[in-house]
């Protein structure tokens, strides 16, 4: 499930325990959805959430987007039925908060294992506590070593903030190191690795800043609380015509019959090596698979 190549630049959490929140992610073009059972859904209604997810999943078995589960600890009251609920949906990924050792990933992939041995369902890790972040290298090399399974990192910059007392405000200053650390640590693993969300969804520029800081800083997509927040981050986190003109410009050259044998070539005053070949061709490659509808989502 992880190795399969996908755009997940704009990763919309959706409470379970919001019916029209529900109703509406399936007509949205966010590249996936994150059904949350955690801290969007208070304790009253966690029964409830499960129930409502259940019967979406059967009402959409289907859907043009990667769909998620993100579930309670498995410590908590709630992560046993939760797990159990999320697995009977048939998800692509199911996401665990507060993860911040190894043996975190491994609890919920036994449990996986019982039921799903053929491997197909994934698992997502959210990074969001001082432990966490600092044994992200830990979780993300041990935990994709013990289990297929995991192929993603979520960053929760409201549970850093809380945890540490950090402020997000300021272009996330002081913040930043910590998200660099975290964006090391899913690279070193071989994981797609996401930034956290942005609170204030009435305000589109600050949103935009911090989408291309979120790309500039290397993340593949962001997550997002608000239907309003999808196409900006659609935007930012998608190759531009500048980087597609060049990256298509990288492969012509090394495509030349007189430079099959060059390992360095020059391309408008700038060196150009095969390894940029490479992330030219990884571009390519994405701005491909953005340009393909999904062809199966459910537009109103
Ligand atoms: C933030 C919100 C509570 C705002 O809700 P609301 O005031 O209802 O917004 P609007 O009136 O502007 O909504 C317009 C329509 O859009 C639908 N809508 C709104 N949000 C969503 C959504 N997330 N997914 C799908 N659809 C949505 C409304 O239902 C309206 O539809 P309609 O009536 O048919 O026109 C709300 O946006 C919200 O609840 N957002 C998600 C909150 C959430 O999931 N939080 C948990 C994840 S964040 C987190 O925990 C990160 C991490 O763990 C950390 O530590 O940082
Ligand atoms: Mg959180």
């Amino acid at each position: 499930m992880k190795n399969i190549p996908r755009s997940r630049r704009s990763v919309l959490y959706v409470p379970a325990s919001n019916p029209r929140a529900l109703q509406k992610s399936a007509t949205l073009a966010a590249d996936a959805i994150i059904y949350d059972l955690e801290d969007s859904v208070a304790p009253e209604v966690k029964a409830e959430a499960r129930e409502a997810l259940r019967a979406h999943f059967r009402a959409h078995p289907a859907a043009g987007c990667e769909r998620i589960i993100r579930i309670n600890p498995l410590v908590s009251q709630w992560g046993g039925e939760d797990i159990l609920a999320a697995r009977a949906c048939n998800p692509d990924a199911i996401l665990l908060p507060k993860v911040e050792h190894p043996r975190d990933l491994i609890e919920a992939a036994t449990a996986l294992d019982e039921a799903d041995a053929a491997d197909t369902l994934g698992l997502w890790a959210m990074i969001e506590t001082p432990r966490g972040i600092l044994n992200a290298d830990e979780v993300a090399r041990l935990g994709s070593h013990s289990s297929a399974r995991l192929g993603c990192f979520v960053v929760g910059p409201n549970d850093i903030a809380r945890e540490t007392g950090v402020h997000l405000a300021g272009d996330r200053k002081f913040l930043v190191p910590w998200l660099m650390q975290i964006v090391l640590a899913a690279r070193a693993g071989g994981l797609d690795v996401l930034d956290g969300v942005f609170n204030d969804f009435a305000d589109p520029a600050g949103f935009g800043r911090e989408c291309r800081q979120g790309a500039a800083m290397g993340f593949d997509g962001k997550t997002l609380i608000h239907p309003s927040q999808i196409d900006e981050a659609n935007r930012s986190f998608s190759p531009d015509e500048t980087e597609v003109a060049e990256a298509r410009a990288i492969v012509e050259l090394f495509m030349r019959p007189e430079n099959a044998d060059k390992g360095v070539l020059s391309l408008n005053g700038r060196m150009v090596e095969r390894l940029h070949l490479a992330m030219a061709e990884k571009c390519l490659t994405k701005a491909n698979r953005i340009a393909t509808p999904h062809k199966d989502i459910e537009r109103k």
